[in-house]
């Protein structure tokens, strides 16, 4: 079942197309990792769809509402606010609590701790927010998200400026939310914790979304060839690239030369053992060569 469904969602500031013809379901009880660069629009998407800001065009339904009765969707859904929305001279839990109770949440100050607790603010419970750092403020603006027992969560960029410690706990909160039926939307940058984490992802650039897919679909669906990091000393560099593959008479594609490895590509798989052969062959010794997991980085500068 569809949680969110975005039929030709537009929107404009200006004469500016932020979000241009947006087609995108997101289905209940996963969890969907949003993408894009600097700019693309995705935190555009998340006002659109959640009414802080009026679309241009198209339509969307929330849990099956229509943009135009949003109203009564909006109880149902938890958006992680921004860090300068949070009132700075409460202390956290009582700032829980009074946004609880906005929220219609019924959990009691033991539960409201258990919340802080999760997402890493056990010890901030009593302190002034106008004391926490950056990483604290951003943890309590996830556990506002979680009031009211919504059943779409979004959260944009939750781990941005947390200790990897925190991400852990923010990874291990949003496998929670997913385990109890929670549907979760997130937006990332750090795209080795988007790929770990969620279901689906989807790559907006441009205010389109150009790559939509599981991780594995979209790692898989990157252009064909295998890359290699090969160890050796001295390192291989361009030139002795180009002439393995003039040698093989394959196509071996020089990727970068790092500090003490080179990654290069080649077509397929078994196209390695030559490879090895060859490089034991030459005047350079042969250390280790892998085979290197695609990533979602790599999907991503491929979209
Ligand atoms: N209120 C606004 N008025 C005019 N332009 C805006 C407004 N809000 C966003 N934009 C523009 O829309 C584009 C998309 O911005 P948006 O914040 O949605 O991107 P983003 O993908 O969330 O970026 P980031 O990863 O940096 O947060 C940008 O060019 C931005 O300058």
């Amino acid at each position: 079942m569809s949680i969110v469904e975005v039929n030709h969602l537009t929107k404009k500031y200006g004469t500016t197309e932020v979000l241009k013809d947006i087609n995108l379901e997101i289905y209940q009880g996963e969890v969907f990792g949003f993408v894009g660069h600097n700019g693309a629009g995705k935190s555009t998407f998340i006002h659109t769809i959640t009414g802080i800001t009026n679309k241009s065009a198209g339509s969307f339904k929330i849990m099956g509402i229509s943009d135009s009765q949003l109203n009564h969707a909006k109880k149902r859904i938890g958006v992680m606010p921004d860090v300068s929305n949070l009132y700075e001279n409460m202390k956290g839990l009582n700032f829980l609590r009074y946004m609880g109770k906005l929220a219609g949440d019924k959990r009691s100050k033991p539960e409201l701790k258990t919340l802080m607790k999760e997402v890493g603010l056990e010890d901030a419970a009593q302190k002034k927010i106008k004391s926490y750092s950056f990483g604290m403020k951003k943890k309590i603006c996830i556990a506002q998200a979680l009031l009211g027992n919504p059943d779409l969560i979004i959260l944009d960029e939750p781990t941005s400026g947390i200790d990897p410690e925190s991400t852990i706990n923010i990874r291990d909160l949003v496998i929670k939310l997913k385990e109890e039926g929670k549907t979760v939307f997130l937006t990332s940058h750090n795209l080795d914790e988007i790929d770990k984490v969620s279901d689906r992802v989807g790559i907006l650039s441009d205010g389109e979304i150009k790559k939509l897919g599981t991780p594995r679909q979209l790692k898989e669906g990157i252009a064909a060839g295998v890359t290699i990091s090969v160890r050796t000393k001295p390192i291989l560099q361009k030139n002795d690239i180009q002439k393995l593959s003039e040698k093989m008479n394959t196509d071996i594609i020089f990727m970068e030369a790092k500090k003490d490895y080179t990654l290069l590509q080649v077509p397929s798989e078994e196209d390695l053992p030559e490879v090895s052969k060859e490089i034991i062959q030459s005047d350079v010794h042969l250390y280790e060569m892998k085979v290197e997991e695609r990533s979602l980085e790599d999907v991503f500068m491929n979209a």
